[in-house]
């Protein structure tokens, strides 16, 4: 049997009072834009860090669904700002969100308003990104079972008038476990299924030895380190927390790792081989995106 449809939730009772919504970071609102016509057919979300690696991934779905046009013209649906960029390929919408927690969490709140104002149903979210490997090989792409804080627990705090929420960081095993078994049948796929740590840095917050501050010793980083594989955690990054806890139900986080954070804390590895890791989650989802659709069997 087929699950019934989903819409996509807001939580917040104001919003059916408001005359308009103004999605001010994307430059789109609810009178300006004819939201439903635009983006009623998404089924698709994929976000990450970089505006140029959700362009490249927009023209490469674009590619691999063999849809019509040239894939070089895709549009930035976001031109009016240079805060994110937004691409729509087909069911697919591609999204950038820049770096760390307050920026993702930004652009989910119009995303998740503009997927709901659109009428969107039976979205699947995904966040493709680069982390760093607690204990596994550069390229190896991590699949999240849950985001954890920096003590290693699935919550995300966040201070909401003075006192500090929490929500939990859970995310859809099911969905974790079928893109694992995706990814066996691609080459040069190295995955695995381990707990995401998501920090507030990159540097000291990541326990690393090379910014421009350090209050530890490299044994310290070490032990924390040593400590967080304990816990399960495979991977760093720094958006998990708030993208499983604003989006939980059909979201997945695939992050590529760049470098082994027992082995260094510099990223050595060059330009075009970094290119090609990113290229991994990209690869995973739109394997992904084409058995859903049954493109392929
Ligand atoms: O999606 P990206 O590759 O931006 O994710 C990670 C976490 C930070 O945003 C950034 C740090 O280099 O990479
Ligand atoms: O080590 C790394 C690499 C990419 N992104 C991170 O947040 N950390």
């Amino acid at each position: 049997t087929t699950p019934p449809e989903q819409q996509v939730q807001v939580k917040n009772p104001h919003l059916d009072t408001m005359e308009e919504d103004i999605l001010y970071h994307f430059s789109l609102g609810t009178k300006t834009h004819n939201l439903p016509e635009m983006f009623g057919d998404i089924k698709f979300v994929c976000v990450g860090g970089s505006a140029n690696r959700m362009r490249a991934f927009a023209q490469f779905i674009h590619q691999e669904l063999q849809l019509p046009g040239n894939s070089e013209e895709i549009r930035d649906i976001c031109e009016g700002t240079d805060r994110y960029c937004m691409y729509k390929v087909g069911p697919v919408l591609s999204i950038s969100h820049g770096m760390g927690v307050p920026s993702i969490s930004i652009m989910l709140h119009e995303l998740i308003k503009l997927l709901h104002h659109a009428h969107c149903r039976d979205v699947v979210l995904f966040r493709i990104g680069t982390s760093g490997g607690v204990g596994l090989a550069p390229g190896t792409v991590v699949i999240s079972s849950k985001a954890v804080d920096h003590s290693f627990h699935p919550q995300f705090e966040q201070v909401v008038l003075g006192k500090v929420i929490t929500r939990s960081t859970e995310l859809d095993e099911g969905l974790a476990n079928e893109l694992l078994q995706y990814s066996t049948e691609l080459q040069d796929l190295p995955t695995v299924i381990g707990n995401t740590m998501c920090t507030h840095d990159f540097y000291e917050g990541q326990g690393r030895l090379d910014g421009a501050l350090c209050s530890f010793s490299p044994e310290e980083k070490l032990e924390y380190l040593r400590k967080a594989h304990e816990a399960g955690v495979r991977n760093i990054e720094m958006e998990s927390t708030v993208f499983a806890a604003m989006c939980r139900v059909c979201a997945a986080v695939i992050c590529v790792t760049l470098l082994n954070r027992f082995e260094g804390d510099q990223i050595t590895t060059p330009h075009d081989v970094l290119v090609e890791y990113q290229q991994r989650p990209q690869v995973l989802v739109s394997h992904f995106i084409k058995k859903r659709l049954g493109l392929i069997i």
